[in-house]
């Protein structure tokens, strides 16, 4: 019996996620042969720096990932270096102009080149893995893209960012600082290299518009994401909510209707009877509606060297056994741009926090605003009166079109009582 040839692998990028991926590579390296059939073998890396604790004995090292991804012999390379452009697009383009095949973890740069990325993959007989670029160790991708091929993907949403969920949690359950906490979500690796991706929502906005491809069957768009973060959500507003019933969460949401396409990312409430509630620290959940299976909810790490490692090893693994594809289940040309739905017309209850100068007539002028753009209250909380000083004043409404909510706003924050309001979504399901 001839004996299997191995998988050469070189990774570029050795920091949490490239050096968790070559210490499973390396622990597990038995049950992978076995599972694939023919040795999964790590023959070169390439980092700033070469970590002294990985186990790299007879791995060839190169200080230019560049020179690495032009000259090296290996089947597939991993990129874990980062970035949507640079260095980390230059190792995979080379890569792919060889012929030779890609794993990534890289969201910005599937987000940004994916579709040209995809096409590359095509024409020169490579294929691209990025499992671990959304929902970290969770088989998102895989669940898109073959589990519910049979399926009209209506919505997609989902809580894709690590360091914010860990954030929200934890300011929650301790009533510690945004600040503190984001060092700590850094430290744990979490964080990206840059956390304003984290905490603005653009790696959200990344993560959505992968998944919206694969689920709608369109090209990558991050630029027909919406995104808001979480650096104006308060350890107020976290109290709240808690109180009116509701966990605030950074949601990223897809959904596609005969309005058009919605990929939106943005903080809401969520009530307690969802599950996407109870998703807590780095852990990440992501909910499909298709037309066919119904509802699927999938959960688990999101970020962190292990369950990232987990997902870009699940990708070589199809490699080494040959389960590949085209990029984003379809071949390029057959992926079709779709219409955005028009601004505004989106629904959703509100919550609404005003900082208000209890005079006489406040409540008044509020409601008459909300009457005026046909807004509904639902209800209202103030505890405490403290005549000319500013006290909060927090209020729930009934679902709204978010232009006529819009509106209200405009009209509240004219006020001359009104100091400071905070408008948050609330989810339903
Ligand atoms: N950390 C996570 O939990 C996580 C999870 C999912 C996806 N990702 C993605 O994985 C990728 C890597 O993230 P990370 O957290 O492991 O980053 P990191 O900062 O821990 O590691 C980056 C690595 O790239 C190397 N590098 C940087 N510039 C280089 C250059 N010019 N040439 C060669 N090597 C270079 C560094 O030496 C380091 O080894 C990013 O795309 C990130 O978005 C991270
Ligand atoms: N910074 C990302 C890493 C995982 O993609 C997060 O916090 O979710
Ligand atoms: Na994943």
């Amino acid at each position: 019996m001839t004996k299997a040839s191995p998988l050469k692998i070189a990774i570029a990028g050795l920091g949490t996620v490239g050096g968790g991926t070559v210490q499973l590579l390396h622990d597990q390296a038995e049950l992978l042969a076995a599972r694939a059939g023919r040795p999964l073998a790590l023959v070169a890396a390439a980092a700033l720096e070469k970590p002294a604790e990985l186990p790299l004995d007879g791995v060839a090292f190169f200080a230019d990932a560049r020179e690495m991804a032009k000259s090296c012999d290996y089947d597939v390379l991993v990129e874990l270096i980062g970035g949507a452009k640079g260095i980390a697009l230059d190792v995979v383009t080379a890569a792919l102009e060889r012929g030779k095949s890609v794993v990534t973890a890289n969201k910005a740069m599937i987000a940004h080149h994916g579709v040209a990325l995809a096409r590359l993959a095509e024409a020169k007989g490579g294929n691209i893995g990025f499992e671990a670029s959304v929902g970290g160790g969770i088989p998102v991708i895989k669940s898109l893209r073959e589990g519910l091929a049979g399926n009209r993907v209506t919505k997609v949403m989902g809580i894709l960012n690590g360091t914010c969920n860990y954030i929200l949690t934890t300011m929650r359950d301790s009533g510690r600082d945004f600040a503190d906490v984001l060092a700590e979500a850094q430290s744990l690796g979490y964080a990206e290299a840059d956390p304003s991706f984290d905490i603005d929502g653009t790696d959200t906005a990344h993560k959505l518009a992968i998944l919206a491809s694969l689920a709608f069957a369109m090209p990558t768009n991050i630029d027909g994401v919406s995104c808001e973060g979480i650096r104006n959500v308060s350890a107020l507003d976290i109290r709240y909510a808690d109180e009116l019933g509701y966990r605030i969460k950074l949601l990223g949401v897809a959904s596609s209707s005969d309005k058009g396409v919605e990929t939106r990312v943005y903080p809401a409430m969520v009530p307690l009877s969802f599950p996407l509630a109870h998703v807590s620290g780095p852990f990440n959940a992501i909910v499909t509606e298709g037309d066919f299976v119904g509802r699927t909810v999938l959960e688990g790490r999101g970020a962190g060297a292990r369950p990232t490692a987990s997902a870009v090893v699940a990708d070589l693994m199809d490699l080494a056994t040959g389960r590949v594809g085209p990029t984003f289940g379809l071949t390029v040309d057959t992926l079709k741009p779709l219409p955005a739905a028009p601004a505004g017309t989106h629904r959703s209850a509100f919550y609404i926090r005003l900082m208000v100068r209890d005079e006489p007539g406040v409540f008044a002028d509020v409601a008459a605003a909300l009457k005026a753009e046909k807004v509904s209250m639902e209800q209202i909380i103030q505890r405490g009166r403290a005549p000319s000083e500013v006290v909060p004043v927090v209020m729930t409404v009934h679902e709204t079109d978010e232009a006529s909510m819009l509106r209200a706003v405009e009209r509240i924050r004219g006020l001359a009582s009104v100091t400071d309001l905070q408008l948050i979504r609330i989810e339903s399901l």
